[in-house]
């Protein structure tokens, strides 16, 4: 049956998304922001569960990213499909599985795997192992897709031939009634029909969900010397350059004459990180896990924590595996992300003192010589460069 053959969307409840809502005034500071995992509520299903972080822009005027925790603990009512009008929406599990059914077929998304729903398909979601804990983005502005891979050549990175797709799958009864959830700018509606959405015996295009197992990475890295740019880890960007995800997978250090964990820095993006398992080595203070999240907006200054930086500076360099067991990602925006009263306080879970505890600990690192001059350049610690640019203390 068409699509078409519904009846009328009606608007939902407010107070059952008011925490969604995109519309709502975001709050914006400078500060560097970090969250302990998000609680689950094993109350809540995957409609309901979708909490507003942040974001920018607005899904009316087709522009920007909205930022999203779920933790859901029920399936959805099996007679209920549901379909976001406003962005094509990323999935970044963290805990748990997602056995998604979509108009165009079944995704089984297992930890570690991403997934992707374009704006518009209908899907429902059941929980086979329990409680599911994750970070989504809405992309209201352009689609996801994977970069260009430069001078790489023709392959490296996520490679496509890794993404997978699902095949038709349709219900044989079709005459039972769906109830049909929609997100529409920033609202839920819903209408009721009186047969299922799942009816598609076959498709074919482009326009299809996807998912991805993170383990299938293949990560590039610098092997002469200094700490790259992560931008080389980008796993998935965006058309219209609003979104780009980075993934930090376990791999070799092995550069000579550097550090290894991120030198410190500041952004004109705002690096948004999250934590799928393990512990993320440029921060090894206890503070960020697995479910939590950080954020280091726009022009914010960051880098290791001081004990990871006292750690490295010391650290015998060899060839060294990094990130065993561990998966985190840091996802970049160019804009300036507001954030909801829940992150900032309804949450319960931003770390009021991540600042102090991350960074007020470093100490200056090099001593002035009494003996040298302002004029002239540090005599001892200074980095030269001999006749054939190789690097020497
Ligand atoms: O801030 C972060 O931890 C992410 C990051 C990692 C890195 O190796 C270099 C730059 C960067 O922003
Ligand atoms: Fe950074």
């Amino acid at each position: 049956m068409p699509s078409a053959h519904q009846r009328p969307f009606e608007p939902e409840p407010e107070e059952q998304f008011a925490h969604s809502r995109f519309g709502q005034k975001l709050n914006y500071t400078p500060t560097q922001l970090r969250w302990s995992p998000f609680d689950i509520d094993e109350s809540l299903d995957w409609i309901h569960s979708m909490r507003l972080l942040g974001g920018a822009g607005d899904p009316a005027t087709r522009s920007g990213v909205g930022f999203f925790i779920f933790t859901a603990g029920q399936s959805m009512d099996p007679k209920t499909a549901y379909f976001s009008a406003d962005g094509d929406l990323l999935i970044i599990l963290q805990q748990g599985v997602l056995d998604i059914r979509t108009e165009l077929g079944h995704l089984l998304v297992r930890p570690k795997e991403i997934c992707v729903i374009p704006r518009g398909i209908r899907y429902n979601v059941t929980l086979p192992d329990g409680p599911v804990r994750g970070y989504a983005f809405e992309l209201f502005q352009g689609n996801f897709t994977l970069p260009d891979l430069g001078p790489l050549g023709s392959f490296g990175l996520a490679n496509a031939r890794d993404f997978q797709i699902p095949e038709a799958a349709f219900d044989e009864d079709t005459t039972h009634e769906y109830r049909i959830v929609a997100k529409f700018n920033d609202r839920l509606f819903s209408s009721v029909q009186d047969h299922t959405p799942f009816d598609i015996v076959a498709w074919h295009g482009s326009y299809y969900p996807y998912k991805y197992d993170l383990g299938r990475f293949m990560t590039i890295g610098s092997v002469s010397y200094d700490h790259p740019d992560p931008s080389i880890f980008t796993f998935l960007t965006s058309s219209e350059q609003v979104f780009e995800m980075a993934i930090f997978p376990p791999r070799w250090l092995a550069m000579e004459n550097t550090m290894r964990p991120p030198w410190y820095h500041r952004n004109t993006m705002a690096e948004y990180m999250g934590l799928i398992e393990g512990e993320y080595d440029g921060r090894t203070d206890g503070g960020f896990r697995a479910g939590g999240a950080s954020l280091h907006t726009v022009m914010g200054a960051h880098g290791p924590d001081s004990e990871t930086h006292r750690k490295a500076s010391v650290a015998e360099l060899h060839p060294q595996k990094v990130g065993e067991g561990s998966l985190a990602f840091v996802v970049e925006t160019p804009m300036l992300l507001g954030l909801s009263d829940w992150a900032m306080k309804g949450c319960g879970k931003r770390q009021e003192n991540y600042n102090a505890q991350t960074w007020l600990g470093l100490k200056p690192h090099y001593e002035f010589p009494a003996s040298a001059k302002r004029k002239s350049t540090l005599l001892k610690d200074v980095v030269d460069m001999d006749v054939n640019g190789y690097h020497q203390s």
